[in-house]
């Protein structure tokens, strides 16, 4: 069994965040584990609060884990504000993490600051330089480059600049574009494109939470890292396809749909 870790902010109602992500790591054959970094009043029509854990708790939570299990891959999801993230970086490093899947949570769909704007500048100096993969969606993508994306060539200018924040390989996510969905991946010398079909639904909640710890699950069990980003949106596009009418807004993604099935299940 290999072991993943999410360090992220929690979701009350089950789909982004820590909780996307262990029922990610779930379905694809890997032992989850967590680190809360704050915990969110949340459900499918918007954020209604966010309280920070303090950053003593955060690192006990990161160090407990190290200190006691083998982790073959960490996701970092909602890191909220500088002196997580500082905490976050010194744990990781004085614990030598590896495959570290740097997703930078800044907005939720439904228009909610999930990370603090004077914190998005340690989140660039500190997370990504650690980052063996960041996973940007075209919003994050114009604030790491302070500029405006509407096109994949402008989604490839994009990764390219962001390569240069120092992050190993950089995939900027093209869900928020109209088309195809389209993810453009960098390593600082190839450009791949990922591409899926537009799925029509508006239950689209926690997807990109999903969709980095799937590539995190995927390293964990030994998949290069382009054989597991192309796993991760084989992923992403059946949860979407399949994902969840729940709730009065953006419902989330299914994540067990092909045991469902098996098991002769319906949705309902
Ligand atoms: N309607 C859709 N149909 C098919 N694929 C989609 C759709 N929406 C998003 N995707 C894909 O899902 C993955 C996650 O991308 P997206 O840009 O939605 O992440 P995000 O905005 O970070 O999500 P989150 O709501 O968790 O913040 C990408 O591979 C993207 O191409
Ligand atoms: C806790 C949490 N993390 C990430 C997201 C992604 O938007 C969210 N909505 N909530």
């Amino acid at each position: 069994m290999k072991n993943v870790l999410t360090i992220a902010g929690s979701d009350s109602c089950g789909g982004a965040g820590i909780q996307a992500d262990l029922k990610t790591f779930s379905a694809l054959g890997t032992y989850g584990m967590s680190a809360i970094t704050a915990v969110t009043a949340q459900n499918t029509t918007g954020v209604f609060g966010v309280r920070e854990l303090e950053v003593e708790m955060v690192a006990a939570q990161i160090n407990c884990i190290f200190e006691d299990i083998e982790v073959h891959a960490v996701k970092i999801g909602m890191v909220s504000g500088s002196e997580i993230i500082e905490t976050i970086s010194k744990c990781l490093l004085e614990n030598r993490a590896r495959n570290i899947v740097v997703d930078p949570v800044m907005v939720s769909k439904s228009k909610y600051k999930l990370l603090r704007p004077e914190a998005c500048k340690a989140l660039v100096r500190v997370l990504l330089p650690l980052a063996d993969v960041v996973t940007p969606n075209i919003p994050e993508a114009e604030e790491l480059v302070k500029g405006t994306i509407k096109t994949v060539e402008e989604m490839k200018q994009a990764a390219r600049e962001i390569y240069g924040l120092g992050a190993r390989h950089v995939l900027v996510k093209g869900g928020h574009l109209a088309g195809e969905a389209v993810d453009v991946l960098y390593d600082g010398d190839r450009m791949l494109l990922f591409e899926g079909p537009r799925i029509a639904t508006q239950n689209t909640h926690g997807t990109g939470c999903t969709f980095s710890s799937a590539i995190a699950a995927y390293l964990a069990r030994g998949y290069a890292m382009t054989e597991a980003i192309g796993a991760a949106k084989e992923y992403i596009s059946t949860a979407i396809a399949h994902s969840l009418a729940l709730g009065r807004g953006v419902g989330p993604t299914h994540h067990f749909y092909a045991l469902y099935k098996k098991a002769g299940l319906n949705d309902d």
